[in-house]
């Protein structure tokens, strides 16, 4: 402990006025649902993860109850390389062979999903790993996409369809951080495994859940109004306003900005995208008055309070 004579005035006040400021954010979470969806860009140090399983943690031990969805695009995409499996994007999804399959899966549930759960539980006996095939968790169905008016099959790629939240109300009773890959079973085919969009997975489960708010980690500070243009930064959109916005975005931030209009049009209160290259953006997020990157509120609604 740091003597509170060294400590000199001025330094307490900055560090109690950041303390006080999340007060009303704490009673606000306190016991709510809030799912944070862990993309494969976010995660590309150990900074930035060890920074990440200390924010959730947090959450945790202040009687928020997080819920944590991951991705790892990059990370599928480089393994599948070291495999020399093709493996190609068409319109924001992975064409996923029979063969990627088995590596997305490894890749998400097998090694990712572990490393997660590990670093979290450095900070006490808090998380456990699930995949979407868990316990009837997700319920997928194969889906294309058109592209240029055509049907393009993306193979062993899906929607989730269904989802069951008792495995992870069950996790989240017993006091633990359920962490979720972003696999589902195919209800049409028994026994495969479909690929899903891990932001589509996360909008589904935080729906399903009743979740207060659905926080997305990425790679950019938010949504642009006219991306690439750094000025035309979005803080706040209400679901009308995405909606019309939604056909001209680039396809990246395409099942990104799905995700958070469905997960609001579902009845979540609020979904933000955040830049997940800043460490502990998931706290800023929450814990501040004015938040950062960009914020989905339904129509009507100045804020999400
Ligand atoms: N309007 C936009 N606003 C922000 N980013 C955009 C926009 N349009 C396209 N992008 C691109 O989308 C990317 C984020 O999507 P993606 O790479 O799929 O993220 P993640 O891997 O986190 O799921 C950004 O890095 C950016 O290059
Ligand atoms: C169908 C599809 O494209 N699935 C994604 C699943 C992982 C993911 O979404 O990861 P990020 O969150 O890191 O982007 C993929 O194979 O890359």
């Amino acid at each position: 402990m740091t003597d509170l004579q060294d400590t000199a005035p001025d330094v307490a006040a900055e560090k109690a006025a950041t303390l006080i400021e999340s007060l009303p954010w704490l009673k606000r979470f306190r016991d709510q649902i809030v799912v944070v969806k862990y993309g494969g860009n976010a995660m590309i140090s150990d900074e930035l993860q060890d920074a990440f399983a200390q924010d959730i943690a947090y959450l945790r031990y202040v009687g928020v109850q997080p819920v944590v969805v991951h991705g790892g695009g990059p990370q599928i995409s480089h393994m599948l390389d070291r495999l020399a499996i093709p493996s190609e994007f068409k319109g924001g999804y992975r064409v996923t062979s029979t063969e990627a399959i088995s590596v997305v899966r490894m890749v998400l549930t097998g090694h990712i999903n572990p490393q997660l759960v590990a670093k979290i539980n450095s900070h006490g006996p808090i998380a456990t790993g699930l995949s979407g095939e868990d316990a009837g968790l997700f319920g997928g169905r194969r889906r294309g996409i058109l592209v240029d008016g055509e049907e393009v099959d993306l193979g062993r790629v899906g929607d989730v369809v269904q989802v069951d939240p008792t495995p992870v109300l069950d996790h989240l009773a017993a006091g633990r951080i359920p962490v979720v890959s972003s696999i589902a079973p195919d209800l049409d085919h028994p026994g495969q495994s479909l690929n899903v969009n891990a932001d589509a997975a996360a909008s589904a489960l935080a729906t399903a859940l009743g979740a207060v708010k659905l926080v997305i980690l990425t790679d950019v500070a938010g949504l642009y109004a006219d991306w690439p243009n750094r000025d035309s930064l979005v803080s706040h959109i209400t679901t009308s306003e995405l909606a019309e916005m939604l056909p001209s975005l680039e396809s990246g931030m395409i099942p990104k900005m799905r995700a958070c209009l469905e997960a609001v049009e579902g009845g979540v209160t609020a979904a933000a995208i955040i830049d997940g290259r800043v460490p502990h953006s998931v706290l800023v997020e929450l814990f501040t008055s004015k938040g950062i990157g960009t914020e989905v509120v339904a129509d009507g609604k100045a804020d999400a309070e």
